[in-house]
């Protein structure tokens, strides 16, 4: 984190859910430099083991809410479904110049500012679990409340935990949602699936597992450092008339295959992010 948006705080940054996406944001800002006496963590169903581990690096877990120092950021990391009961409780803590910074899915802009004190400056966010090591993808759009300086010190939290894009048109919050907050889990599964293929035909299972899991994280890590389009390296595993031509026969079909699959998923993640908006 930059040391001008670090100068930038007034106040802590207080995190509201310390679960999987709130902690992992939480560890990225701490690595970075946020010192640990600006960070405040609320979570109270938080067991003991991660509260433990918080607590020794200096952030202040589950304080009662009146010594609570007006934040600088609040970041909302609570599920979606309990987003109207948490969003009451904490927009007291809420001052003038709080920056209020949502990972929630579905819940929009004007939800959460209908929760907070008038004219509060709102950055909704969806970011992805490679968060957990600096390889995020954060896909952002703030409200009109937000200034420059907000938007500065949202993007170095932000990315802190891997690359943020922002966006004007929050009705493509849910698309992106779909693409690259739900993304890594369609890449867990293939490896999954591959595995199960695998194994399917004739590999011994924890091979198959070993193999297709190396196999899509090294393919992750080569498109990285690739600068050649997918397609690109996808051409170059294809040998004319071989084994990856056989196989993309199937994937590639245009009824059955993995284009119109993967439409259809991104389709019901959008439309679920659009059921959540509550
Ligand atoms: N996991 C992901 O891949 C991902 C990606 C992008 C966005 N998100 C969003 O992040 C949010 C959290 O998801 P998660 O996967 O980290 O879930 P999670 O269940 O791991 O974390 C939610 C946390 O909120 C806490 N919580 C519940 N009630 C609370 C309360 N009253 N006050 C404070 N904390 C409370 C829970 O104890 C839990 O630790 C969701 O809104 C989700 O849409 C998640
Ligand atoms: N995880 C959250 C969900 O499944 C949001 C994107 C990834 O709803």
């Amino acid at each position: 984190m930059s040391e001008r948006a670090l100068s930038s705080l007034t106040g802590p940054v207080v995190l509201v859910g310390a679960g999987k996406m709130g902690g992992a944001m939480l560890e990225g800002w701490l690595k970075l430099g946020l010192p640990a006496r600006l960070a405040v963590a609320i979570d109270p169903n938080l067991p003991d083991e991660p509260a433990g581990a918080l607590k020794a690096k200096g952030v202040d877990v589950n304080p009662p809410a009146h010594a609570i120092a007006t934040p600088s950021v609040l970041l909302l990391a609570v599920k979606p479904q309990v987003a109207p009961d948490v969003l009451s409780r904490v927009a007291p803590l809420v001052g003038p110049n709080t920056l209020v910074v949502s990972v929630m899915a579905g819940r929009t802009l004007g939800f959460i500012a209908d929760a907070m004190p008038a004219g509060t400056a709102i950055v909704r966010s969806i970011p992805n679990t490679p968060a957990a090591i600096g390889r995020g993808v954060t896909v952002a759009v703030a409200n009109g409340a937000v200034t420059a300086d907000g938007r500065a010190l949202a993007s170095a939290l932000l990315g802190a935990i891997g690359i943020v894009e922002w966006i004007d048109d929050e009705d493509l919050m849910d698309a992106a949602t779909a693409v690259s907050g739900s993304g890594p889990a369609y890449a867990f599964l293939l490896a999954e699936a591959l595995a199960e293929a695998g194994a399917k035909a004739g590999l011994p299972a924890e091979l198959s597992a070993r193999i297709a899991r190396a196999t899509v994280s090294g393919a992750g890590a080569l498109m990285d450092q690739s600068d050649l389009p997918a397609a690109t390296l996808r051409q170059n595993v294809t040998s004319p008339g071989g084994t990856t031509a056989a196989a993309l026969a199937v994937l590639m079909d245009e009824a059955g295959g993995f284009g119109p699959l993967l439409a259809d998923a991104v389709a019901a993640a959008t439309r679920r992010g659009k059921e959540l908006a509550g």
